[in-house]
């Protein structure tokens, strides 16, 4: 076992200390290793790197029409509560002579998203790592998320959600591309 998954769970041991729990009681007897497992698991993407995870797959392609990925699932973790945010993310980019394998976009999406994060800020990200590697004419991210810390606690509303997005090179300079992919991720739903 690493020494960092032992100062974990150390850690979490004395959280269900504080929180006035028995941690030597049966049931919690493995929760802090268990909840240090899935903790390093839900934060794995500090421990990634760009380059190794698009590992190479991008393809020539005279394709130079808006490619959309839509419908990405999303779970990441609110930096100022460490509460899981939900959602979906849609990518857009505008080809200028490579294409990126279809997974690699799920895996920057998740690569970002397991860390702690603001979404505003994991919107921006996503789209400057699709640019990085793609040299895309234009990147456009929609996120759609639904924050825990909004609904099992503080103002405890169910129903809201964010919506952020990000556009750069053609879709922020371009109305129409713009328009184009709000319209093509509007459909279907
Ligand atoms: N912009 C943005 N805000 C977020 C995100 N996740 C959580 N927050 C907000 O971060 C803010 C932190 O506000 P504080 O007043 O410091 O913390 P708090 O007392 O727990 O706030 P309440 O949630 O209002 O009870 C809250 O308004 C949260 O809703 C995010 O991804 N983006
Ligand atoms: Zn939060």
């Amino acid at each position: 076992m690493s020494k960092l998954l032992d100062d974990l769970s150390g850690h979490f041991r004395a959280i269900i200390d504080g929180l006035g729990e028995d941690p030597d009681r049966e049931g919690l007897q493995d929760t802090p290793m268990r909840a240090a497992k899935a903790m390093q698991f839900l934060t794995c993407g500090y421990q990634q790197d760009l380059g190794d995870l698009v590992n190479n797959a991008v393809f020539e392609s005279a394709m130079d029409e808006m490619v959309v990925v839509q419908d990405i699932e999303l779970y990441s973790m609110c930096e100022h509560h460490m509460l899981p945010f939900i959602g979906k993310c849609h990518i857009a980019y505008l080809p200028a002579g490579k294409v990126l394998g279809l997974s690699k976009f799920a895996r920057i999406v998740d690569m970002y998203a397991r860390r702690l994060q603001i979404q505003e800020n994991l919107t921006r990200q996503i789209a400057e790592a699709v640019e990085s590697v793609t040299g895309a004419k234009g990147v456009a991210v929609v996120i759609e998320a639904q924050h825990m810390c909004m609904m099992m606690r503080g103002v405890e509303k169910q129903n809201s959600r964010m919506k952020t997005s990000m556009m750069l090179g053609q879709f922020r300079k371009s109305q129409a591309t713009r328009t184009e992919f709000l319209t093509l991720i509007s459909n279907n739903r």
